[in-house]
């Protein structure tokens, strides 16, 4: 969607230069969907997708029907949250119910470690942006931010749950019925920034400014808007952390817990985390834009075992027959928990820290 003429000027956000650090990054496959538009086209992508999620677990995704200058100016819309809104206002439209991410979450609500709190402030938006208050500086972008969800879910979400579906020789529709664009349980469109930290900070957490993690209750295929500032880290299976690199115009997309369940393990949630950027980047506010999408309240989190796939291949079940969560219960339990339950320690995995929910365990990785 294209400004009107009737709204205030929009101040432009001039994303610093990538970094020129020679970092161990990661080798991402590349989905290019205007391949979608020949049945050859669609075998090929299918297949590079179940590589691509078996082998390393992210994926770019390009020629999304998201213009350049789109992507600019929802990072516009992104920066004004932030950085034109005051304290006192985002205080005002901050997160209501902790277990329903809607509006600001503010800085120093996560223990990252050693005591250390976060210093990410995040901006989450309904799929109908109306249907929440918005601090008056951004209402006229309002109608910007809905176009943005319908953008996402329909032209990249949607494809992508197709191809999913056929990698696992499902009816195409199948993750896409599960997947409602009007699924009022969550917020998808999150803008995030962090801030640069003290040293002192740096030194108790080890640079980490996100602990690892996979994505949780939200972001069940999670498509980030690729942006230049690094400190996105995937963990590979050689048990290394690797950098994502910046491709301009490019998503970055991953899957999160709920679909690891639906899948029985066939594909994983990749674990990821941030660490402090690369040192020609680490005095500016790290500025980005994602869609998380989620399944729909009702679908119970159990393999999908009709899959010829999983069938073959094997799947493992997370949680005890009778006692498989809903969507929302899954959800409900792991936002109010993210970041203030009480971890302890994993007797099998140095460096990891457990939690139980619903029967099933939950790993946080530093
Ligand atoms: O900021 C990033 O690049 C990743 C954030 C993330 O992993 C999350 O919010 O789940
Ligand atoms: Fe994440």
């Amino acid at each position: 969607m294209l400004p009107t003429q009737n709204q205030p000027p929009l101040k432009a956000y001039t994303p610093p230069r990538p970094t020129r650090e020679d970092l161990d990054f990661a080798d991402l496959a590349v989905i290019d969907l205007s391949k979608l538009s020949t049945p050859e086209g669609q075998s090929e992508l299918v297949q590079q997708l179940r590589r691509a999620l078996l082998e390393v677990g992210f994926f770019y995704v390009i020629n999304h029907g998201y213009t350049p200058s789109q992507t600019a100016r929802i990072f516009d819309i992104a920066n004004l949250s932030f950085n034109q809104i005051s304290n006192e206002e985002k205080k005002k439209y901050a997160q209501k119910d902790e277990a329903i991410y809607q509006g600001y979450k503010i800085k120093h609500q996560w223990v990252i470690n050693s005591g250390v709190y976060d210093e990410i402030e995040q901006y989450a938006v309904n799929h109908n942006g109306a249907v929440h208050e918005h601090p008056p500086a951004l209402r006229p972008f309002v109608p910007e931010l809905t176009a943005f969800a319908r953008q996402n879910h329909y032209q990249v979400l949607r494809p992508i749950l197709r191809l999913l579906s056929k990698s696992l020789e499902l009816p195409e529709h199948t993750f896409v019925r599960m997947h409602d664009f009007s699924t009022d349980g969550t917020s998808p469109t999150r803008f995030i920034q962090y801030y640069p930290r003290p040293e002192a900070h740096e030194i108790l957490t080890k640079n980490v400014w996100l602990k690892g993690h996979t994505d949780p209750d939200f972001g069940n295929v999670t498509i980030l808007y690729s942006q230049p500032i690094g400190g996105l880290q995937i963990l590979s299976s050689d048990n290394k952390w690797r950098w994502i690199k910046h491709i301009d115009n490019a998503l970055v997309v991953n899957l999160g817990d709920a679909m690891e369940f639906l899948c029985g393990g066939y594909y994983r949630a990749t674990k990821h985390r941030v660490v402090q950027p690369p040192v020609d980047q680490q005095k500016i506010s790290r500025l980005g834009v994602f869609y998380f999408s989620t399944p729909n309240d009702d679908i119970r989190l159990s393999p999908l075992i009709e899959s010829p796939v999983l069938q073959r291949e094997g799947f493992r079940k997370y949680f005890e027959d009778g006692k498989v969560p809903t969507m929302a219960e899954w959800r409900k339990q792991r936002t109010a928990r993210y970041g203030r339950s009480q971890l302890k320690a994993s007797v099998e995995e140095e460096g990891v820290e457990e939690e139980i929910i619903h029967g099933a365990v939950v790993k946080h990785y530093n």
